[in-house]
């Protein structure tokens, strides 16, 4: 598969800033080639703070923000504009702030509508709007993601792929997860070989609870023991982590990219 690249920076500020500046430049580097990025987002601490430090950083107004295409690597079944949905988060740090395009907006449908109450059905729908971006290849389940983020649970989780559980052998690209182990219980999510077709797949991790989990995925644990040992792209695969989470690498993972 993939090169898998490591570095490190000292705290979560500057990892959120270099990640951010790291974003930038390939959106604009896929522009340059194809004149639209495509990019997927996730949750938490550390993926939000990536996309605000993508707001406050003047470099981003480089990226023609009209032409990116905004996905969602997993959201928290809740109720529209739930502080606790990755969409909204998402939109409070950058979406709500750069002229994106609406219409190339892909949120996870939120437990409203159509979708009260049944998860299984918003996964089903948001796997024929990743069909649906697709086009001129009829056999393709998703679209050619440019770059996709994950944060990394202190269990190894990734989006909402959870150690042991079902979803990790599924094949559809999307799929419903119920009795997450953190909050909310139920979730959606995309799932590993959804994650593996991205060109580039970046996990962006800090913190010393999640030191364990970055250490085994990156010393040869399998997916459903870590679910982020399989979250590998097509043509590269990077850890961006901080000093703590990268604390229990083993020599010679630990690049670092600041003293
Ligand atoms: O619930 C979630 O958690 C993970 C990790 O979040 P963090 O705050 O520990 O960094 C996140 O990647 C995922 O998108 C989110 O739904």
């Amino acid at each position: 598969m993939s090169d898998v690249s490591v570095v490190v920076h000292h705290d979560a500020e500057v990892l959120a800033e270099a990640a951010a500046a790291r974003l930038i430049t390939r959106l604009v580097d896929a522009q340059s080639a194809r004149g639209h990025a495509s990019v997927v987002l996730t949750g938490g601490r550390i993926g939000t703070a990536m996309l605000a430090a993508v707001r406050r950083s003047p470099a981003h107004s480089a990226v023609d923000w009209s032409a990116v295409d905004v996905w969602w690597g997993d959201e928290r079944f809740l109720a529209p504009g739930d502080a606790e949905r990755n969409e909204t988060q998402a939109r409070d740090a950058l979406l709500d702030h750069v002229p994106v395009d609406p219409a190339r907006v892909h949120p996870m449908p939120a437990d409203d509508g159509d979708f009260a109450g049944d998860p299984e059905r918003a996964a089903e729908w948001y796997a024929a709007e990743l069909a649906a971006a697709t086009p001129g290849n009829a056999d393709a389940e998703v679209p050619e993601f440019d770059v996709l983020l994950l944060g990394v649970g202190p269990d190894g989780h990734v989006a909402s792929l959870f150690p042991e559980m079902p979803a990790l052998y599924e094949e559809r690209p999307a799929v419903a997860v119920h009795g997450a182990p953190k909050p909310p219980p139920t979730r959606l999510s995309l799932t590993l070989p959804a994650i593996q077709s991205a060109a580039e797949v970046w996990l962006v991790v800090s913190g010393e609870d999640k030191a364990p989990a970055a250490k085994m995925a990156l010393s040869g644990a399998g997916p459903t023991q870590i679910p982020a040992a399989g979250a590998k792209g097509r043509h590269a695969t990077r850890w961006l982590l901080d000093d703590a989470a990268a604390s229990k690498l083993p020599p010679g993972l630990d690049r670092r990219a600041t003293p």
